[in-house]
């Protein structure tokens, strides 16, 4: 099964309800063997017993869900058997009302654990569970079971039901925007290069043991500076969306592609050959000659020089791949632009790249 990219929400949601669940166990462990011992002192074994088994059981998932990338599934089985020892509590003949103000607490820690869905459902089922055995315990004790009592323990239950829910639900909103505010390029909506770096380093562990090959595209537009010059600053976002839009739709799901800044993109290419992605980039260039950017009522043709590096041949990490597919691109600069290099030209280096020519505007129509 594929594991979700670095910065995926399922990978952030995780690390998140990792540390609450670490947590939770620790408070759980703490308090049941406290209990069990009080429940011991006093001679309720029965009692003394069941909590003693919520603390064995929360310190066993305490070593278990360290590593475990099936969270979720450890978090429900905890909750499920946490909230059973419960009903047993509760149902127990030497248990207190007092024992009932826990069900405050399951709204709260099911949202925490496994989010909204789950936490809403699971609450419901345990708060209407709690009632029942509630009211079955003390039906024959009116000052316990009237309707006033039964209404002030509901309301309150069910504000605390409320708070947790809509809590969650903005936390996992305000979690969304802020990842997204953080992965991604405003002008483009492309990955940034933070998410780029994070996602190459997974792609290339994973390149790596399964033994496929990774390369990386680096693109700049040509003369991106006249358009500027010529057209407004604001006519230049025009032509980087379009072209964001344009490379991101002619892409595979798999790749990815950010804008590195400015004028340049990155692009990840797993599984492919160097020969493949020459390829690939060269139809990203006929595509691009196909489809001119309409800026102030005019067709502005776009046009960038690439460089491509694969992973291996030509360096083993980002940095040294960023290097040669920059070095690679600024050969397809000097050799006249709107090319694609994947080879080192003997003898040439960085500083023998024709300098940008002082404002050639694209043609316009
Ligand atoms: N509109 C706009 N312009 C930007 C942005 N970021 C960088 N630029 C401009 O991009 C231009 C880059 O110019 P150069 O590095 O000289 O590159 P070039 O004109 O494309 O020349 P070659 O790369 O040699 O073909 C500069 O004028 C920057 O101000 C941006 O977000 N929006």
């Amino acid at each position: 099964m594929n594991s979700p990219r670095p910065m995926d929400r399922a990978t952030a949601d995780m690390t998140y309800r990792r540390v609450i669940f670490s947590v939770m166990l620790l408070i759980t462990f703490i308090g049941a063997s406290l209990f069990s011992a009080l429940n011991f002192y006093q001679g309720v074994v029965a009692l003394a017993l069941i909590e003693l088994g919520m603390a064995a059981f929360s310190l066993a998932l305490l070593c278990l869900i360290r590593n475990t990338r099936d969270l979720a599934s450890w978090s429900l089985t905890y909750i499920s058997a946490i909230f059973g020892g419960f009903l047993l509590i509760f149902a127990h003949p030497d248990a207190t009302p007092s024992v009932f103000i826990w069900v405050l607490l399951i709204p709260l820690v099911t949202h925490l654990l496994v989010g909204r869905f789950m936490g809403l459902a699971f609450s419901l089922i345990a708060i209407f569970l709690a009632g029942g055995v509630y009211i079955w315990r003390f039906q024959g004790n009116p000052s316990l079971v009237n309707p006033l009592e039964l209404a002030n323990m509901a309301i309150c239950v069910l504000t605390v039901l409320i708070f947790s829910h809509v809590y969650e639900v903005s936390r996992e909103r305000s979690e969304a925007r802020l990842r997204k505010l953080a992965t991604t390029d405003g002008l483009t909506g492309l990955a940034n290069r933070m998410r780029f770096t994070d996602v190459f380093g997974w792609e290339q562990r994973k390149a790596q043991r399964e033994k496929y090959p990774l390369c990386l595209v680096l693109i700049d537009l040509d003369h991106f500076k006249s358009i500027n010059d010529s057209y407004g600053h604001e006519a230049g976002d025009q032509v980087l969306q379009h072209v964001a839009t344009l490379l991101a739709e002619r892409l595979r799901a798999t790749d990815l592609i950010c804008r590195i800044g400015g004028e340049e993109f990155g692009i990840m290419v797993p599984n492919c050959t160097l020969g493949q992605v020459e390829f690939v980039v060269h139809e990203l260039q006929r595509v691009l000659a196909e489809t001119p950017c309409r800026v102030l009522d005019q067709d502005l043709q776009i046009t960038f020089s690439a460089g491509i590096a694969q992973l291996g041949r030509d360096g083993d990490d980002l940095r040294a791949l960023f290097s040669v597919a920059d070095r690679r691109m600024y050969q397809s600069k000097a050799d006249g632009r709107n090319r694609v290099t994947s080879v080192d030209r003997p003898g040439f280096t960085m500083g023998s790249a024709d300098p940008a020519p002082g404002g050639r505007a694209p043609a316009g129509d």
